[in-house]
């Protein structure tokens, strides 16, 4: 008989304003590449490194995540960082979904830019026990973890998508196309309720 393995569990952290392409396959690669059963999208409710800009509700951000995850069976999206009241923390994500799925091994992946920040992160030091973590490598975007524990971040290349939230939102505004960028349904949302007009970052 062979014993059975904890679910592997990965947590997509990130602002999805808009959820695009990019964010999909890194997600399906490290799905791959760490045999994670699920993969938890987690839009973030108030990004604490985006004080300053001007991010779209919630709401939006979290259903665009729901429609450009639904056809895979895979993933799904959690709530826990746009229904807490305050500023997210990455900590208090990976709280929540233990507390929830207390039987799985969590695995927190996210883009090389945001990993290699970590040591400014809320409470740093407790995140390294709370769950493995998986850092993206953009296109042209060389790694440093320097001061990060030896063993806590693993590094993925993932095939270039020069894809980003920024260049959609600027795309949406001046009204030049984001189809093939970001998913169908995720195009037909933005359009149906006007999002990025007048207002790229
Ligand atoms: N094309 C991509 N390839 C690999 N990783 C990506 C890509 N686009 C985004 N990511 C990573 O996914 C994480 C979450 O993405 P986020 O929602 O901030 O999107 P973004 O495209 O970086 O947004 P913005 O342009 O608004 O900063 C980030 O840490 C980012 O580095
Ligand atoms: O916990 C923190 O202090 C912290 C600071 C900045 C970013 N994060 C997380 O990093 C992920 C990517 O963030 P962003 O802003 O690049 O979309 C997202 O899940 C954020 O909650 C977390």
């Amino acid at each position: 008989m062979t014993a059975s393995r904890r679910p592997r569990l990965g947590v997509m952290g990130g602002t999805f304003d808009p959820i695009h392409h990019g964010h999909l396959v890194a997600a399906s690669e490290a799905a791959a590449r760490f045999g994670l059963d699920e993969v938890i999208f987690v839009p973030t409710g108030k990004p604490s490194f985006k004080q300053h800009q001007k991010v779209t509700a919630p709401e939006h951000r979290y259903l665009m995540t729901v429609i450009a995850t639904a056809s895979n069976p895979r993933f799904t999206v959690s709530r826990v960082d746009v229904d807490r009241p305050g500023l997210t923390y990455t900590v208090d994500t990976l709280r929540d979904l233990r507390e929830q799925r207390p039987e799985a091994d969590l695995y927190f992946i996210s883009g090389a830019d945001a990993i290699e920040q970590m040591l400014t992160w809320k409470d740093a030091d407790d995140l390294w026990k709370m769950a493995h973590f998986v850092a993206v490598s953009r296109p042209g975007h060389r790694l440093n973890v320097d001061g990060l524990p030896p063993g806590v971040v693993s590094t993925l290349e993932i095939p270039a998508l020069a894809i980003s939230s920024t260049d959609c939102r600027q795309r949406a505004e001046t009204g030049q196309p984001v189809w093939y960028l970001v998913p169908d349904g995720v195009v037909q949302y933005i359009a149906k309720h006007g999002l990025y007009r007048g207002s790229a970052s």
